[in-house]
């Protein structure tokens, strides 16, 4: 016989939260996953009453379920924002010509203004024509250089200065794991950051920072919300794919691993001796750099010139800086050869050593009061 819910001990208990393997009801679950996000938000302080604030649309669960809870939330919560649907059409036929049409029943289901643009017209390229150019092995650098960006003009265009997307917790804990991989410090320093501001004239902020896909993927389900579930058809070959196995993988061992590894990477500190490089802007197109050309520009001119694969990613330092933040290991000699089995023992060690007061921090009380800092320990 199926068991009560162990928040309420009224309904009956219909799901297991992954977050926290608690067996509960539908009403909790919804409760509990829009009070986290609520208190996310308020804690970080993310939004100004007033603020007009773009969404990134790409009509995939995240964003989808995205919109809904920052819809839900403003009401609710009176956080006083505009909100406005903003879709970047990268040209993959098949993919997103499909998703896009998701996201025009959102803004019909949402009541909200969308912006569609598109990488064709703000760089002449489509990523079709990118990948017929580049190949499918690195077309996800493109692809993600320039959606970056093109999400920060988009909301210019927009006159809006706050860029919010569904990354939720297991991306970002990806993130972590290949920053660390490649040995890209000043992107490890920066990736675990709720809010950033790239450009003075620009917030970006990631809601579902502590959040977790398969609790997204829950809501949307339980909650019957119109998305789109296709993986992007270039994307099988990523980089990224190899970090979310392994994710997966201890995420199956321990649920609190995704949080584990976002907590670590927070707590790593660069030691003051390593330079990080200067942010400007981009002398051809303005947009802020720490080289005299953007990352986009570069790889435009590469694609222009029919010398794509040369303007490819190279990682700001070397793995070898590894032993300059605070993870390292004393076992570990950071001027071998690592392989990836290495790497990620040293990740494991870091996130054993740093084990973890966090997960506490980021779930709300869930059988007593609901907040997020509670300190009434249940
Ligand atoms: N084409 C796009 N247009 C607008 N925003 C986008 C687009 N692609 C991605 N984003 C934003 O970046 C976030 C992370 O994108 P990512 O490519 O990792 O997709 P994802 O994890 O599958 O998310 P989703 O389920 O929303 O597609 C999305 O949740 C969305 O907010």
């Amino acid at each position: 016989m199926a068991k009560n819910c162990v928040l309420c001990n009224k309904e009956k208990a219909i799901l297991k939260r992954p977050k926290t393997l608690q067996a509960i009801c539908k009403t909790c679950f919804f409760t509990v996953f829009e009070l986290e996000i609520h208190n996310t938000i308020t804690e970080s302080k993310l939004f100004n009453r007033g603020d007009r604030v773009v969404i990134g649309a790409s009509g995939g669960k995240d964003s989808t379920v995205l919109a809904y809870i920052m819809k839900t939330l403003n009401e609710r919560h009176d956080y006083g924002l505009e909100l406005i649907l903003l879709s970047i059409d990268e040209g993959i036929k098949g993919y997103r010509d499909d998703s896009l049409e998701t996201v025009k029943r959102n803004k019909e289901q949402y009541d909200m203004e969308l912006k569609i643009l598109s990488y064709k017209d703000l760089y002449g390229w489509s990523m079709d024509e990118i990948v017929k150019a580049v190949g499918k092995k690195n077309n996800c650098t493109f692809c993600g250089v320039f959606r970056r960006q093109a999400l920060d003009r988009g909301a210019l265009l927009l006159k809006a200065h706050h860029v919010v997307t569904g990354h939720n917790a297991d991306d970002i804990a990806e993130t972590i794991l290949m920053n660390i991989l490649r040995g890209d410090i000043a992107r490890l320093s920066r990736c675990t950051d709720i809010m950033s501001s790239n450009d003075k004239l620009i917030k970006r902020s990631k809601p579902f920072k502590y959040t977790y896909e398969k609790e997204i993927v829950m809501y949307a389900y339980f909650k019957q919300l119109d998305y789109f579930s296709t993986e992007c058809t270039y994307s099988p070959n990523a980089y990224r794919g190899y970090a979310r196995i392994f994710l997966k993988n201890l995420e199956a061992i321990q649920p609190s691993s995704i949080l584990d590894i976002i907590y670590s990477g927070e707590q790593l500190v660069l030691n003051s001796t390593v330079k990080l490089p200067k942010q400007s802007s981009c002398t051809k197109c303005g947009y802020m750099s720490s080289n005299s050309l953007c990352k986009a520009c570069v790889l435009l001119e590469g694609l222009n010139s029919g010398s794509a694969n040369q303007s490819l990613y190279k990682p700001v330092s070397s793995i070898n800086e590894i032993k300059e933040i605070s993870i390292s290991d004393p076992d570990h000699n950071p001027n071998q050869n690592l392989d990836f089995t290495a790497h990620f023992d040293i990740l494991r060690a870091a996130v054993e050593k740093s084990r973890s007061p966090n997960l506490d921090n980021h779930l709300s009380c869930t059988t007593h009061c609901g907040n997020q800092s509670c300190s009434c320990s249940h």
